[in-house]
């Protein structure tokens, strides 16, 4: 399968673009405000799409943010993804091509007293250079990772840099946006 797409390569340590249905409200994250493509434009992502649809019965998305990463040497750093107009709860497909590339999930620094509290009695028990409830798992070409519920308001999650990724990975990341 080939995706010729027009990627924006600003200031990102990979290549990113947005298609977006009409009347979708526009995107604005870590200071980057993307042009939002048509779906006509791209027979093949709505082909996705369809397919991940058919994948998570129930689930509607209406916009992508697709991900470029030409080497091991492009990443995507800690994130939620939590912009507001999201949701609360957003779900968030994320659809996996080319180079295997693996994903780190970290929760985020507890915010209540009770919870600091709790978050120092488990650090007790850690294995000292083990980071605190983090888990990593390898995305192979083909593969479909849903984020739901409160994963992005309770998680950070990235993609690191991988020396030895020496070939290009496609991500596609179909969110909705309510409208
Ligand atoms: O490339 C990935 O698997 C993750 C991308 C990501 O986190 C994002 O686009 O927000
Ligand atoms: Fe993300």
């Amino acid at each position: 399968m080939k995706i010729s797409l027009r990627m924006a390569s600003a200031v990102e340590p990979r290549d990113t673009c947005y298609v977006a249905s009409e009347g979708v409200t526009e995107l604005k994250y870590s200071g980057y405000q993307p042009h939002a493509y048509s779906w006509d434009d791209y027979p093949v992502l709505k082909d996705i799409l369809k397919a991940v649809h058919e994948a998570l019965p129930g689930s509607k998305f209406n916009s992508l943010l697709l991900n470029r990463y030409k080497s091991g040497s492009d990443y995507v750093s800690w994130h939620s993804d939590d912009e507001k107009l999201y949701g609360p709860t957003p779900e968030i497909a994320s659809v996996s091509f080319g180079c295997e590339r693996e994903f780190l999930l970290r929760k985020k620094p507890a915010k209540t007293p009770q919870a600091i509290q709790g978050a120092e009695k488990s650090t007790a028990k850690r294995p000292k250079g083990s980071p605190p409830d983090q888990h990593g798992f390898v995305l192979k070409h083909g593969s479909l990772l849903v984020m739901r519920g409160y994963m992005q308001r309770d998680w950070v999650h990235s993609i690191p840099k991988r020396m030895k990724a020496n070939s290009v990975r496609i991500n596609l990341t179909f969110r909705l946006v309510p409208t």
